[in-house]
């Protein structure tokens, strides 16, 4: 009776420290396997079934000596308890808690950390502030677009923003002619085969670049299927053996190139297979950079040489050659080191890494995967370990106070427990019931906000790191507007991170942006989810996530990008802890063979360091949110994509885009944009200060159209034309919309503005007259060239209809006469309904009409009543002069010409006009 009493109150004690007493005093003679360490951690969930099991025996058997009856019994609970369980995934797991072992541990050993040495640098690693302003880059030849090796380069370049050109070798070698001073840092032949076949003409030309300006090569030589011994490599003091399988690869850690890559032991795993090639070393002037062994018995006792730098004592050139792809994780390290070094350190990448590892999702875990206050300890223990290896490690915690003490008691202690060390980590704030914000209205959002802080503030947990993380990074990009207001307000957010920008793959691409002074950084994976807590359940077994480790996915994360931010869950750190294994063994492994400074920051500091780093990133480029699933997932459902334009009518100014807008406005199945406050019937999005407002504000100027398909939106602003970033925006967001263009000659162009900026009453344009303004030189006032600027620049038509061409295909793209416009509008429209595929087709012939006062066509309003473009669109003013046309013709000559070749291209007629300017 006395224990059925002390069995139920322990059952029924809610509180944590009672349920740590019940621990230590209930525990019922040997249980299986596990150590005094995991005891305290697995006690609630072994003793609950084991207590229940004790009262009922004891109903069942009637006495305790009836023990036969009791085993009976136990063995049939066992089995029905087996049975639910193993139909349920979370028991599963409560299961798998019961029969794990300790944690596992990190099985790597650096056999070479003692010997640890200063990289060896040839010249110091400029930083990336000085490459990006030096700007030298790659210049990479390729076998095709799509070869392995190639896409691996790149790949690389990429990841490490490693400017780079790319030449496709087709039978000869392409682009020699823009070799100029400065312009490359390194050439890279992915087939160094391809180098030896060039012609000698060009190959002289070539060698001349590269000795000139202290360019080096490096090369990688073609796998082979045949084996070769001893073939000599044309035109070097080089023998290859190809087609062989090395093992038990090491570094020569006397080699110059080092830098990066430390000479961290012998490799003996997942080194891939066969078809190497390596080298024979007969000749001292090549230096080893890596050398391995192989099994083949004539080879067996030989060191073979699978990387080997020339440094120029043959022929002047620097070459790194490789006897191998980009396969292996090594070879991916002494790639960017070869670059650096034969670059004479003109392309480097910097060897400060900074990573930061939240956990996300305190307190929010399902209950029995939740820390308990031994995890809580061993985080503390990993910290310090990692401490000492990373300088300012701390963990990032970002909590969701609704769920503090959810877990069972003992995972209760262990939030009680996080709180008693809340000076240990950094904290940050998540959602206060986890819900995704796209979902949530501001004031909504504000409430949860304020609640989860209330929650901080009355547990001591510090609210000013200027942080702050959305579930599932729902609001945060796509933007949800109310989540970056409601942050602010509340919780002073200045900085967020996020693995959606521009896209979740491929994660080389991931990018940060500022957006309303909240700076997005992006967010690395490491292979964790809330889901993986057991290391023999880690999806492909453990070998998987060691492999990642190992040379693999995390390793090159952390060694590809300057800042890592990784996102991890509550339940990594409890259960198999496989957190803490993780983070211990990357850093191990990343100092065994890097000399890369590994550091921590908090977020904030974190994220100023990031944008100083690359600043070109502060601007957001807006995506298409419906070409990607998971930003549809995370979009706000009474957002559409059908508010979107279908086409744009892009100018430039004063070729008669007013008139070509309201003909189209007119049409049944078109729908303009709604007029802009400050610029009109122009929304001017693209091209100035509006894109920074966000797609939100973008699209509040279209209607949800009933029926979405049916209907053709589109916006006019005459200024996207020659706007440089324009194209590149407009393509992000609107990846298939057509692009409307029109023009006129351009020295009639050029005069229209001058005349639209005196009506205006713009001060220059008054103070100057035509001539001024366009014959102004670099001695003149600033606002004079600026206008000058603005007056002749869009009118090189053929210079700003290739940039649009560099982002959109020509079927998406067309150009309409202006004259033609003028003239004929009925031919024009008719023309333009075909290629924007308008159904209905509109009959503008009844609808448009030449009104002889206006002396322009004319929206047809009443049988004799006609509608007109306000007094604005077709001004009267004076005919340029002669010499001021001559010297126009003269000064768009070129890019008449260049024009005329487009149109030409491109299978547009000619217009009139140009043929006039060009005879
Ligand atoms: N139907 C009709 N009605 C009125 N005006 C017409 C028409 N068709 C073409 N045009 C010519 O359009 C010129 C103005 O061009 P934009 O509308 O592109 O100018 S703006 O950039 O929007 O300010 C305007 O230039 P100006 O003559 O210099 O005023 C007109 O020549």
């Amino acid at each position: 009776m006395h224990e059925n009493m002390e069995s139920e109150q322990s059952l029924l004690v809610p509180s944590a420290v009672d349920s740590y007493a019940w621990g230590e005093s209930n525990w019922e003679g040997p249980h299986p396997s596990h150590s005094t360490s995991q005891s305290s951690r697995n006690l609630p969930l072994i003793c609950r079934p084991w207590r229940l099991w004790h009262r009922a025996t004891l109903c069942f058997a009637g006495s305790r000596k009836a023990s036969w009856r009791r085993y009976i019994l136990g063995a049939a609970i066992v089995i029905i308890v087996v049975v639910i369980y193993s139909v349920s995934e979370s028991s599963h797991r409560s299961l798998m808690s019961l029969v794990r072992g300790r944690p596992p541990e990190s099985l790597f050993r650096c056999n070479n950390l003692a010997n640890a040495s200063l990289p060896r640098l040839r010249v110091p690693p400029k930083t990336i502030e000085n490459r990006l302003r030096e700007d030298p880059k790659v210049l990479l030849f390729t076998e095709t677009r799509y070869s392995k090796t190639g896409k691996d380069i790149t790949n690389i370049l990429v990841a490490n923003r490693i400017k780079y050109k790319m030449e496709v070798l087709g039978k000869s070698l392409p682009g020699l002619t823009n070799l100029s001073r400065g312009k490359y840092g390194t050439i890279i032949f992915e087939n160094f085969e391809r180098y030896l076949q060039i012609d000698p003409w060009n190959r002289e030309l070539l060698d001349k670049y590269m000795r000139d300006y202290n360019v080096g090569m490096i090369g990688f030589m073609p796998s082979h299927e045949d084996t070769q011994v001893g073939a000599k490599l044309r035109g070097f003091p080089l023998y290859v053996h190809t087609n062989m399988a090395l093992e038990n690869i090491s570094l020569n850690s006397e080699n110059p190139v080092l830098q990066l890559t430390r000479a961290g032991g012998t490799i003996t795993d997942n080194v891939p297979g066969s078809e190497w090639t390596v080298f024979s070393l007969d000749d001292p002037t090549y230096v080893p950079l890596e050398w391995g062994y192989s099994s083949v018995p004539h080879f067996s006792e030989e060191k073979l040489v699978s990387i080997i730098l020339d440094k120029g004592d043959f022929d002047g050139i620097s070459r790194v050659l490789f006897g191998n792809s980009l396969e292996f994780w090594l070879h991916r390290l002494l790639f960017l080191d070869a670059v650096s070094y034969l670059s004479m350190g003109r392309i480097s990448v910097s060897l400060d890494r900074y990573v930061l590892v939240d956990i996300d999702d305190i307190f929010v875990a399902k209950k029995g995967i939740r820390m308990t206050a031994d995890d809580v300890m061993a985080l503390l223990e990993s910290q310090n370990r990692l401490q000492e290896m990373v300088p300012g490690w701390k963990f990032n915690l970002g909590f969701s106070g609704k769920y503090y003490k959810n877990g069972y008691p003992e995972e209760n202690v262990g939030d009680m427990t996080l709180l008693e060390h809340v000076n240990d980590f950094w904290w940050f704030g998540h959602m206060w019931g986890h819900t995704q914000p796209h979902l949530l209205t501001q004031t909504d959002l504000e409430e949860q906000m304020e609640l989860n802080k209330q929650f901080a503030i009355s547990h001591n947990i510090p609210t000013d790191s200027g942080y702050g993380v959305a579930p599932h990074h729902s609001g945060v990009y796509p933007v949800h507007e109310p989540l970056y207001d409601a942050w602010k307000k509340v919780w002073n957010v200045r900085v967020t991170s996020s693995e959606e920008y521009p896209h979740l793959y491929p994660a080389r691409l991931r990018r940060g942006f500022i957006h309303r002074n909240i700076m997005v950084l992006p967010r690395q994976t490491c292979g964790l989810f809330t889901h993986t807590v057991f290391i023999d359940k880690y999806p492909g077994g453990r070998e998987v996530l060691d492999a990642s480790i190992h040379g693999g996915e995390l390793f090159q994360t952390i060694v590809f990008s300057p800042v890592s931010i990784f996102m991890t869950h509550l339940s990594n750190y409890g259960n198999d802890r496989l957190a803490l294994y993780t983070f211990e063994s990357i850093i191990k492994f990343v100092k065994c063979w890097t000399n890369l400074n590994l550091r921590t920051v908090p977020p904030l500091q974190l994220g100023e360091k990031y944008f100083h780093l690359f600043p070109e990133e502060r601007d957001p480029i807006w995506g298409y949110p419906c070409a990607d699933r998971r930003h549809l997932e995370i979009w706000a459902k009474e957002k559409t994509c059908e508010q979107l334009p279908k086409f744009l009518v892009i100018g430039p100014q004063k070729t008669g885009t007013t008139a070509l807008y309201t003909f189209l406005a007119m049409h049944p199945a078109i729908v303009a944009n709604y007029p802009s406050p400050e610029t009109f019937e122009e929304v001017q999005f693209f091209n100035g200060k509006n894109y920074y407002k966000g797609i939100d504000w973008y699209m509040k100027f279209f209607p949800v159209p009933a029926n979405s398909s049916s209907k053709f939106l589109f916006e006019k602003s005459a200024t996207y034309f020659e706007g440089e970033t324009v194209p590149q925006r407009v393509r992000a967001l609107l990846p298939s919309v057509k692009l409307v263009i029109t023009i006129i000659p351009p020295s009639k162009r050029a005069y229209s503005w001058y005349h639209h900026m005196r009506a205006h009453n713009d001060l220059t344009a008054l103070q100057y007259n035509f001539h001024e303004v366009i014959t102004a030189t670099e001695k003149m006032p600033r606002q004079l060239r600026t206008l000058r600027n603005k007056c002749l620049i869009p009118g090189m038509y053929a210079k700003h209809i290739e940039r649009w061409l560099d982002y959109f295909p020509a079927s998406q793209l067309t150009i309409i006469d202006g004259e033609e416009l003028r003239n004929d509008p009925v031919y024009i429209m008719n023309d333009l309904q075909k290629f924007l595929n308008i159904e209905p087709f509109y009959n503008y012939t009844e609808h448009l009409r030449y009104d002889k006062r206006k002396g322009f066509f004319c929206q047809v309003i009443e049988e004799d009543k006609t509608k007109c473009l306000g007094r604005g669109k077709g001004r009267v003013y004076a005919p340029m002069n002669e010499s001021d046309a001559k010297l126009l013709k003269e000064y768009y000559q070129p890019y008449n010409i260049a024009l005329e070749k487009l149109l030409t291209r491109l299978d547009y007629p000619v217009p009139g006009w140009l043929e006039d300017e060009l005879q």
